[in-house]
C-alpha cells in the first residue's frame, strides 16, 4: 500500500503526492493530480478541512476514492464531434470505427519510465476522455499497460444523469495478466465497470501455462471473454484481424489508448485503421528514461484541429 499526502497551495488547488520510495517517509514525490477541492466527494472532507489550513495530512491510497470529473468544458463537444464515431459508423461489419487516444509530455512520453503510471493529463483533460469513453463501445489498452497502470477503463461522464458501460479489451495474447485482485475487478464488483475482453492468439490449451489457464478459467467464471485470433509467423496478431473480430462481436466503436508499442505499431501501419487519433498534451517533460511514442518512420496527420484549455492542448486529425 502507498502512502500518499495531501496539501493545498494558497489557491486552494489540492495536490496529491505519492510517496516514491515508500521507505523514509516523504523524500521524493511524484505530483499524481491536482484538483479543485470544491470537485472533491465527500469522503475528502475531512482531508479537505486539514489541509486547507495549510498543514500536510499523509493516508493510505485504499481511502482515495477518485475525485467526480469535472463540468466538461462547453466547447469540447462541438471540437471533438468531427472525429467521433457516429450512428451510422461501421455499420458495415469490417471493422469498428477506430479512434487512437492518448496523453503525451512534451518530449512525446507517454510514461516516465516502462510500467510506471504516470499522470500526463490535467482533470480538465481526464474529463474530456471520460466524455469520449462515452462515445465509444470499447476501450483498447495493450498487456503492458494493464500490467503497468492497473487501470480501471470504465466510464465516469454522464450525460443526462445516464451513465455508460464501455467494455475494457485487452491484447493479452499469452493471457500474462490477471483479473483476480485488479482494479478492474474491484470496479465491476462494484457495479462501475463492465468484465473485460482479452484477445489472444489461438493456441491449444496445452501450449497456455499452468498459470495463464488458471487466470483464464477465473475470468471466464466471472463474466469475461477470450476472443481468439489467429497470429501470423512472428506471432503478432495483424490489426485488421483484431478489429474485425471485435466487429463480428458487436464492438461498433473502439479507442484505442496504447501504449506504446500499440501507439507506434498503429501510427506506423495502420491509416487505414484508424479513423481518428485525438492526442492530448500535457506541459511536463518527461525526460529520456520515459516510454517514447516514435512511429518507424515520418508520419502526417490531415484535417487537424487544435484546442487549448486550462493547462493542456489537444490535437485531433486523422492519418494521411
Ligand atoms: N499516457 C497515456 O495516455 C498512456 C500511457 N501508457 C503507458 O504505456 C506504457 C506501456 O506501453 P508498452 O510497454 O509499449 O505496452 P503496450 O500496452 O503497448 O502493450 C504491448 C504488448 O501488447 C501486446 N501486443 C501489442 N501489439 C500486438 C500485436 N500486434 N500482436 C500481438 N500482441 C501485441 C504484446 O503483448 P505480449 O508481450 O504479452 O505478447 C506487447 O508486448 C505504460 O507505462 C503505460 O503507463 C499506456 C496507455 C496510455
Ligand atoms: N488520458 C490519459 N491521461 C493520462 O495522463 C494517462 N496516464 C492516461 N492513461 C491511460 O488511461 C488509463 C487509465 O485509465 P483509468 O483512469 O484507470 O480508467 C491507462 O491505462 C492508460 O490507458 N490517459
Amino acid at each position: 500500500m502507498d502512502l500518499w499526502l495531501v496539501g493545498t497551495s494558497s489557491h486552494g488547488i489540492l495536490t496529491i503526492w505519492r510517496d516514491f520510495d515508500s521507505v523514509g517517509g516523504f523524500r521524493e514525490f511524484e505530483i499524481l493530480d491536482q484538483f479543485n477541492t470544491v470537485l472533491l466527494e465527500e469522503s475528502f472532507s475531512i482531508l479537505y478541512h486539514t489541509t486547507k489550513t495549510q498543514k500536510t495530512w499523509g493516508f493510505r491510497s485504499d481511502s482515495l476514492i477518485m475525485s467526480k470529473l469535472m463540468p466538461l468544458p462547453e466547447d469540447i463537444p462541438f471540437f471533438l464531434a468531427p472525429f467521433l464515431p457516429t450512428s451510422s459508423s461501421s455499420l458495415t461489419p469490417k471493422r469498428p470505427f477506430t479512434t487512437l487516444t492518448y496523453a503525451q509530455s512534451l518530449d512525446s512520453r507517454i510514461a516516465a519510465s516502462p510500467g510506471q503510471r504516470t499522470s500526463i493529463s490535467h482533470l480538465e483533460t481526464k474529463t474530456m476522455t471520460h466524455y469520449l469513453r462515452s462515445k465509444h463501445d470499447g476501450i483498447l489498452i495493450g498487456s503492458g499497460t494493464v500490467l503497468a497502470d492497473d487501470p480501471g477503463l470504465n466510464c465516469r461522464y454522464t450525460e443526462n444523469g445516464e451513465s455508460h458501460g464501455i467494455r475494457p479489451i485487452i491484447l493479452d495474447p499469452s493471457i500474462k495478466w490477471d483479473y483476480k485482485g485488479s482494479k478492474l475487478e474491484q470496479l465491476v464488483q462494484k457495479g462501475e465497470g463492465l468484465p473485460p475482453w482479452i484477445i489472444t492468439r489461438e493456441v491449444g490449451s496445452d501450449e497456455l501455462s499452468e498459470a495463464a489457464l488458471e487466470r483464464q478459467e477465473y475470468l471466464k467464471k466471472h463474466g469475461g471473454k477470450f476472443l481468439h485470433v489467429i497470429s501470423q509467423k512472428d506471432g503478432t496478431l495483424k490489426w485488421s484481424d483484431v478489429l474485425n473480430k471485435l466487429s463480428e462481436e458487436g464492438i461498433r466503436s473502439v479507442m484505442i489508448e496504447g501504449g506504446a508499442k500499440i501507439i507506434n505499431d498503429l501510427l506506423a501501419n495502420s491509416e487505414e485503421l484508424v479513423d481518428s487519433v485525438i492526442i492530448t498534451i500535457g506541459p511536463v517533460f518527461l525526460g529520456s528514461q520515459g516510454v517514447q511514442v516514435s512511429p518507424s518512420s515520418e508520419v502526417r496527420m490531415k484535417d487537424v484541429a487544435w484546442w487549448s484549455g486550462i493547462q493542456d492542448s489537444v490535437v485531433c486529425g486523422r492519418l494521411s
